[in-house]
């Protein structure tokens, strides 16, 4: 399945004589590009769907079923040793626990949404994937609400080690997951650019601020140029990476002459919205990512 997010509004999009497959999404953009990037998607033949018999209608369903529960639990298997590892170089104070949790921020979303292509194509593909960051989200409640004692978890991604934090950024951060997984998912960029602004952008402006931030920003005395600085830099080039990972498999045909300014806009609001002094009231695993949606959804016209 691939999408392309053209940048026109008067393309005239064909499907490809070559079309075969239920969902298979290609085109041939026929006209001038103008600024605004549309996704388009034609099913193939109906004559097609006659030709496919319940038999085989039922052994590809099941075969999907299986390649989906199989990447859930592989997937799922991954977050608790992603959590463990950094519990475990924390402990041997390999690195420091804020930068155990920082690494733990920036990667666990970042190799969620790079494990997606494992799942299947089916339409219930999403929603497999969805239970991993569901099954970590029941997990942060559990142990937050100190149902249940995980020392290792509370260790790699708390700041203070009191299980009730828990229940605050980790918490927001595995919600987003979920809602990139079942709004976004693989069918449109808006959701990997988001995460990689929450996760990518946002983790690194904390180390970079942390180290070199002694310029602080004038609207907010808590960060600095160099966290803001890192937050726009790496947010713009992790979702570039993860949009180029993303057309290199064939889910999107990227106009990159228009889409790298859209993206690079999107991770200035993000890191704007990151700035502010208000994470008191509205935490960054929140106001990043949502802001990072709006802002692309605006951008591609999605
Ligand atoms: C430390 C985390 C958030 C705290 O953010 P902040 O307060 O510092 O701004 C991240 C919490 C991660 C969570 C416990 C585990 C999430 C795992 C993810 C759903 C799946 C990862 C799979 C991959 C293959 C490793
Ligand atoms: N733009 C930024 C972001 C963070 N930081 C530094 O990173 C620390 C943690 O930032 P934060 O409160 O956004 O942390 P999280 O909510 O991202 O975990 C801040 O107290 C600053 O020392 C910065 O200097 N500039």
């Amino acid at each position: 399945m691939s999408i392309l997010i053209s940048s026109s509004t008067h393309s005239i999009l064909r499907p490809s004589p070559t079309l075969h497959s239920s969902a298979n999404l290609s085109f041939s953009q026929s006209s001038p590009t103008l600024p605004i990037f549309r996704v388009h998607i034609i099913h193939r033949a109906p004559y097609a769907a006659a030709v496919a018999s319940s038999s085989s209608a039922f052994s590809v369903g099941a075969g999907a079923v299986l390649q989906d529960a199989g990447a859930t639990a592989a997937v799922l298997a991954g977050s608790y040793v992603l959590v463990l590892t950094f519990d475990a170089l924390a402990e041997r104070k390999v690195i420091q626990q804020n930068l155990s949790r920082k690494l733990v921020h920036i990667l666990s979303g970042l190799l969620f949404a790079i494990a997606w292509p494992i799942f299947s194509t089916s339409t219930e593909a999403r929603y497999f994937a969805s239970l991993v960051p569901l099954t970590n989200c029941f997990r942060l409640l559990i142990h937050g609400l100190s149902l249940a004692t995980d020392e290792g978890l509370i260790k790699s991604v708390t700041r203070e080690g009191k299980p009730a934090e828990l229940l605050r950024g980790p918490l927001y951060y595995v919600l987003i997951l979920i809602l990139c997984t079942l709004v976004f998912w693989r069918e449109s960029p808006v959701g990997v650019i988001s995460l990689a602004m929450m996760c990518g952008g946002d983790g690194v402006a904390d180390i970079m601020g942390r180290r070199y931030g002694s310029m602080k920003l004038p609207h907010n005395q808590q960060k600095s140029w160099a966290g803001s600085i890192s937050m726009f830099v790496f947010g713009f080039l992790i979702s570039i990476g993860m949009l180029y990972y993303y057309s290199r498999l064939g889910y999107f045909q990227l106009d990159w002459a228009n889409t790298t300014p859209r993206v690079a806009m999107v991770s200035l609001v993000a890191t704007l919205v990151e700035s502010l002094p208000t994470t008191k009231v509205l935490d960054d695993n929140i106001s990043v990512p949502l802001a990072s949606i709006v802002a692309a959804c605006l951008s591609f016209g999605l």
